[in-house]
């Protein structure tokens, strides 16, 4: 099967002071698939993430997004590439002050000039999409529980119509039954939409649930991407500990199971 490369990164170098992140990061994106990007703790996921969506400015090395390299174009034409991203943080960032309707149509109202009512007629719509009741538009997020914070925060990731959404970290801190129903979500979405994740997880049942390929960071760049049956295989003690530890053989026992 041949695969389109919707985004490349080419020789990625980001520093923090001192801090050497990646050095000479490669990375391709292909169209339609799921892919989960892994590494120990401080291994850069969240900032290759970052570089990738416009919101970290690299030292050196190339972003090429459906072709066009961010980093070289003048700033409207970069905004109107970077719309076509959605983004779900670590956390949620949705504004405390705001309904879940308003989060939802905050971007619809900001970004594509809807008016208030067709912004929230339209975010009912992305909320249903990614499972939440009807009456959930009204809560503020302080009321909800952490699964909802995440389908809100997914709904508002989707709220532009995005080519690509970029997930960090998005079953981290939901109990396993809510976990593996926002896989569902993200296959069901991806299979429905045509959408293509780039999605940082720790989570392993993740990784064999709902990735068609699996990126590990390591050693300051992309040390293997690949399908999730060959990436456990390769030679690697990270990765061995990893995917062949007491958790990681649950996960790939359960999803062989399931
Ligand atoms: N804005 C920043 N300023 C300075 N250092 C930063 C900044 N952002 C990230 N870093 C550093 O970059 C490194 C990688 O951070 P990052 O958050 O990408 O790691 P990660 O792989 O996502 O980690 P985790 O799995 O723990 O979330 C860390 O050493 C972090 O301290």
């Amino acid at each position: 099967m041949s695969r389109t490369s919707i985004i490349e990164v080419r020789g990625l170098c980001n520093r923090f002071g001192r801090n050497s992140v990646h050095e000479d990061l490669d990375l391709d994106l292909y169209r339609g698939e799921i892919l989960g990007v892994v590494g120990g703790s401080g291994t850069g996921k969240s900032v290759l993430l970052r570089s990738i969506v416009g919101l970290n400015r690299p030292v050196a090395g190339e972003v090429r997004l459906f072709g066009q390299n961010l980093l070289a174009l003048p700033a409207a034409e970069r905004s109107r590439l970077e719309q076509r991203l959605g983004v779900l943080f670590q956390g949620g960032a949705l504004f405390s002050s705001l309904t879940v309707r308003e989060n939802v149509a905050l971007p619809l109202i900001e970004h594509a000039g809807l008016s208030r009512r067709d912004a929230e007629e339209l975010a009912e719509v992305k909320l249903a999409l990614s499972g939440l009741a009807p009456h959930a538009g009204d809560l503020y997020p302080a009321s909800l529980s952490g699964g909802m914070v995440k389908r809100v925060s997914l709904a508002r990731a989707l709220a532009l119509d995005p080519d690509v959404v970029f997930l960090d970290e998005p079953t981290a801190g939901l109990d396993p039954i809510g976990a593996a129903a926002f896989d569902q979500l993200i296959l069901t979405l991806r299979n429905a939409l045509g959408l293509t994740v780039f999605m940082v997880t720790h989570d392993l049942d993740s990784l064999w649930t709902a990735c068609d390929r699996i990126a590990v960071l390591s050693q300051k760049r992309v040390l293997v991407a690949d399908e999730p049956a060959k990436v456990a295989q390769y030679d690697d003690p990270w990765i061995r500990d990893y995917f062949n530890g007491p958790r990681g053989r649950a996960a790939y026992q359960a999803v062989q199971e399931s």
